[in-house]
């Protein structure tokens, strides 16, 4: 079973050992999210020309010396034995792991997902259909558009607001649920109104 968590990576140094498509998908995650990291392999599919300059990239195979002061490891080459090794030593070590052929060993996995801004949506079948996860979040992409981004910015300024003006705990908390049935245009109206 998997534990839903959203970490803070900035100051958690990342490797990704691999350089064909599936360590290319988890480098641009990372870069997605503001996060340069460590890449390991000896042959690099094309596609990592365009983030070279983005990225650590060192040519060599895999060593545990490369592992050392990493938290979070992606294994994601495509030899079975060398990705078990590196999920054997980094679960004996203390680091999160992603095997991205062996979810048993993997001690975290990479949901698909869906991000406005600051409102986050995570989607994880436990590793049981991959190709789902993909498809709810194309379905959540159309009903969560680019707007929500200003929505959920809005919504954060009036709890704040909200939270200053009110010291009773229950009119506030009702105040705060009552910011959700406004659409963005209200909501816009009413941040003028508490900034008078
Ligand atoms: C367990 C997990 C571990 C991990 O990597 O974290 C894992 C494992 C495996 N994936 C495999 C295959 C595919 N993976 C994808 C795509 C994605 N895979 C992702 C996550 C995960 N994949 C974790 C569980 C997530 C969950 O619980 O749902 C996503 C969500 C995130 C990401 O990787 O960035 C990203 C979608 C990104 C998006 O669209 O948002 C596609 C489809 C495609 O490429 O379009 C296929 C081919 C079709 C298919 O198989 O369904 C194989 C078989 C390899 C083989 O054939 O041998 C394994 C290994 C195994 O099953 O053991
Ligand atoms: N988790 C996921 O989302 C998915 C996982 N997979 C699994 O991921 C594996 C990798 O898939 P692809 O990236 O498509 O494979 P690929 O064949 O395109 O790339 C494999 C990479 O691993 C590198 N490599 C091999 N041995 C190495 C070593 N000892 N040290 C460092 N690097 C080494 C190679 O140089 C190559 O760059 C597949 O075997 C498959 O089982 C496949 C699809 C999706």
């Amino acid at each position: 079973m998997l534990y839903p968590i959203n970490i803070d990576i900035s100051d958690i140094k990342i490797t990704v050992i691999g350089g064909g498509e599936v360590a290319y998908r988890k480098c641009k995650n990372f870069l997605a999210f503001g996060k340069t990291v460590k890449v390991i392999s000896k042959d690099y599919i094309n596609k990592f020309g365009e983030l070279k300059d983005k990225l650590e990239i060192v040519n060599d195979e895999y060593k545990e010396e490369y592992l050392k002061d990493s938290f979070i490891v992606v294994a994601a080459t495509n030899n079975k034995e060398v990705n078990r090794k590196i999920g054997i030593y980094c679960r004996e070590n203390g680091k999160l792991v992603n095997v991205v052929d062996d979810i048993e060993l993997s001690n975290f996995t990479v949901p698909s997902y869906v991000k406005r801004g600051d409102l986050l949506i995570s989607i994880s079948t436990g590793g049981k259909s991959p190709s789902l996860s993909s498809k709810i979040k194309k379905e959540l992409e159309e009903k969560y558009d680019d707007s929500y981004e200003e929505y959920i910015d809005t919504l954060g300024e009036l709890r704040k607001e909200i939270i200053k003006k009110y010291e009773d705990v229950s009119l506030r908390r009702k105040k705060l649920k009552a910011l959700i049935n406004l659409d963005l245009a209200e909501l816009r109206e009413l941040k003028i109104e508490y900034q008078k």
